[in-house]
């Protein structure tokens, strides 16, 4: 068996807006911590705005934070995030925001202050190196991708 890799320590929070919870966890061992909403919005059909969640945070090099949409809101309410996952960088310190939208093609979605509006991540990341190279090995997927494997739904008019 693989040896356990050793927990990443407690994250350094700073609350930016004072009246914000601190992320937790809703049930032990759950991947995501919710993230609030500062600000009360209306999201109509399409459209997205940037909102604020109240916290920075530091993260521990090697580490990066993603910003999930929630499921239940995406299904009820049709909530997402244009930049899905969103990345925090281990050095940023500045707060976290979200960018999200409403894929409704009908109804305005309504937040309000206080609202969980995503969850974030915290996993572990390789930072390698690049170097240049002439050529790169061969595979037998070599340069095919985007269905060239098939087994996708053909498109109403698709252009294959
Ligand atoms: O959903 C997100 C995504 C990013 N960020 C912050 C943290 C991240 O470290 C920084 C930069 O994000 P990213 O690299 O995705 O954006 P960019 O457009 O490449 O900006 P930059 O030139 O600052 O890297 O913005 C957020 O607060 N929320
Ligand atoms: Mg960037």
């Amino acid at each position: 068996m693989a040896a356990e890799s050793s927990p990443i320590p407690a994250i350094r929070v700073r609350r930016i807006d004072p009246e914000v919870p601190l992320p937790t966890r809703a049930h032990e061992g759950d991947a995501g911590v919710d993230l609030v909403s500062t600000i009360d919005l209306e999201l109509p059909p399409g459209r997205r705005q940037v909102v604020g969640t109240g916290i920075a945070i530091a993260l521990p090099i090697g580490t990066v934070g993603l910003v999930h949409p929630r499921s239940g809101l995406a299904a009820r309410a049709g909530l997402s995030i244009v930049n899905t996952p969103g990345t925090i960088d281990a050095g940023y310190r500045g707060e976290i925001k979200v960018c999200l939208i409403n894929h409704d093609p009908d109804e305005t979605i309504s937040i309000s202050r206080g609202d969980r509006i995503a969850q974030l991540l915290v996993q572990r990341v390789e930072l390698p190196d690049f170097v240049e190279v002439d050529e790169l090995d061969e595979t037998s997927r070599g340069a095919g991708g985007y269905g060239s494997s098939g087994g996708h739904a053909i498109l109403t008019g698709e252009q294959v």
